[in-house]
């Protein structure tokens, strides 16, 4: 068993998605492409593991068990050794980086620097990834944080560990389904889902008396979860509806409590003597059960699987996504509430300007001098606004500020239109054009008449020509603009 420990060492944890402090992530390239692109490796299909969830839930935690298992199965071959690979009892548990308190540890994405190398059943050489992620909802993180986190480690990940504690909620369900979405507008629509396995881990289920530890307890639970009926309010249903629509496979575990050592002495060091037998039980299937080769999932995007060389340029097409401007910015539930609230209580005010301004100056109403128009405006737009202010909506003034600013700049874009709807009902300036050409045609008569009197034939001939050019066209002007009041009224009437 020494020997497994000690290769433990082996390895080390490489930051490959760095949190910047302005709330940015990149990419580290270059360490990325250190591992991924080896020789032995960057031809191989690629199995890649991943663990989210929120913050201080013992991911990394699980992670450096998982490592357990992956060097003691891929790299010294025990693999009908069945529970040896936890390891002797008192050997601290060291790998990706995990603590105890209650402040966040790890941040960004890291990658294990040692890629695993597998054969599957079929003969095939492939190459396993293992991931730790940022836990979501610390109080440094904003929530398109956790949603790029959390996206890019879906997108890229064949068995995503979704770590929750205690059992599943439904805020967990929809934050599952925000972040899911979120990495859904990244890829495009190939018909297919999109995710491949989700693994739902429950950490101290403490209901064992009504779902069992494991697998089993795990699928009863979940099924309850994610169960679709009628009765259900539909919001939940288009929930459950998303959720199996994204994944090619869902599971889930219970894990029991590892004991109060683990969970509350700052001194406990991973020792396997210092965590509850039950915990330990249930390490050595629930790993196996993920990992082992005749479990293992390679990855597919598209429905292709993916070799160690191209996940390199998916991770940085990924993060290019979901770092740049093209994705909607995913926003705290107060936030898009309070969007909502006044986005609606601007059209309704929106609405109330422009049905008084209709009933002064709308399509049917005569022309109005531009004084008694702008007065008109203002009155309406004053009440408009009164009626924003008052109507009451999430998120206080300072928030509705910028939406004010919007109908102002909404309403004086209507007070354009209205405005020029009524210049168009001026019947001197509306005659402007078919006068031009009645004046032509008057004086094209006359002077031709002229030339006539004095036998200039040819001449008068031009210019009666001209008098008929411009009589066509003024009865080509009236016929459209006879037309454009028709479908005008016959619009109206319509609405
Ligand atoms: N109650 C309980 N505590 C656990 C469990 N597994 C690990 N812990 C403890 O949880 C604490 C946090 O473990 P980490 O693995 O660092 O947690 P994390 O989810 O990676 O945290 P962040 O990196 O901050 O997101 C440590 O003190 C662990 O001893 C578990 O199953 N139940
Ligand atoms: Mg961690």
């Amino acid at each position: 068993m020494a020997e497994v420990q000690d290769d433990i060492n082996v390895g080390k944890p490489v930051p490959i998605v760095l949190a910047e402090e302005d709330h940015q992530f990149v990419l580290d390239e270059e360490a990325l492409e250190s591992i991924l692109l080896k020789d032995d490796i960057k031809d191989r299909n690629v199995v890649v593991v991943s663990v989210a969830g929120s913050y201080r839930k013992g991911k990394s935690f699980l992670m450096d068990f998982v490592l357990r298992y992956m060097k003691a199965t891929y790299h010294l071959n025990l693999i009908n050794e069945d529970a040896h690979w936890i390891g002797s009892d008192d050997k601290p548990l060291d790998g990706f980086s995990w603590r105890g308190g209650s402040d966040r540890d790890t941040t960004g994405i890291l990658m294990w620097s040692e890629v695993f190398k597998a054969t599957l059943d079929d003969g095939e050489k492939v190459a396993i990834v293992l991931l730790d992620t940022q836990g979501t909802f610390d109080s440094e993180s904003t929530v398109k944080d956790c949603a790029t986190v959390f996206a890019l480690s879906t997108l890229l990940s064949s068995i995503q560990i979704y770590n929750l504690k205690f059992n599943i909620q439904e805020d967990d369900l929809q934050h599952l389904q925000l972040f899911t979405e979120y990495g859904r507008l990244a890829l495009e629509d190939s018909g297919t889902k999109p995710f491949q396995k989700l693994q739902f881990l429950v950490r101290d289920w403490s209901f064992p008396y009504e779902a069992e530890y494991g697998a089993e307890g795990g699928k009863k639970i979940l099924d309850k979860r994610l169960q679709i009926s009628d009765k259900q309010h539909p919001e939940h249903q288009s929930l459950r509806k998303h959720i199996k629509s994204c994944f090619s496979d869902i599971g889930c575990y219970l894990m029991p409590h590892p004991g109060l050592n683990v969970a509350t002495n700052p001194n406990f060091d991973g020792k396997l003597s210092d965590i509850e037998p039950e915990f330990k039980k249930n390490l050595i299937t629930l790993i196996p059960m993920l990992l082992s080769p005749n479990k293992l999932i390679l990855k597919e995007i598209g429905g292709q699987t993916i070799k160690a060389k191209e996940l390199v340029h998916y991770f940085k097409a990924y993060i290019k996504l979901c770092t740049g401007a093209e994705l909607p910015e995913p926003k705290s539930m107060f936030d898009t509430t309070a969007e909502a609230n006044n986005l609606s209580a601007v059209a309704s005010a929106r609405e109330v300007y422009r049905h008084m301004m209709d009933t002064i100056c709308g399509g049917n109403r005569p022309y109005l001098n531009s004084n008694t128009l702008d007065i008109e405006h203002i009155r309406s737009k004053d009440i408009a606004i009164e009626q924003f202010i008052a109507k009451r909506k999430m998120g206080g003034d300072e928030f509705s500020e910028s939406y004010k600013f919007k109908l102002e700049n909404d309403i004086d874009e209507d007070f354009l239109k209205f405005k020029s709807q009524n210049e168009s009902k001026n019947v001197f300036k509306s005659a402007r054009t078919p006068a031009v050409f009645f004046s032509v045609a008057v004086a094209c008569y006359f002077i031709s008449g002229l030339f006539n009197f004095f036998g200039i034939y040819s001449v008068a001939s031009g210019i009666n020509l001209i008098m008929g050019i411009a009589l066509l066209i003024l009865i080509i002007w009236s016929y459209i603009r006879q037309v454009y009041y028709l479908n005008i009224y016959y619009l109206k009437f319509k609405k």
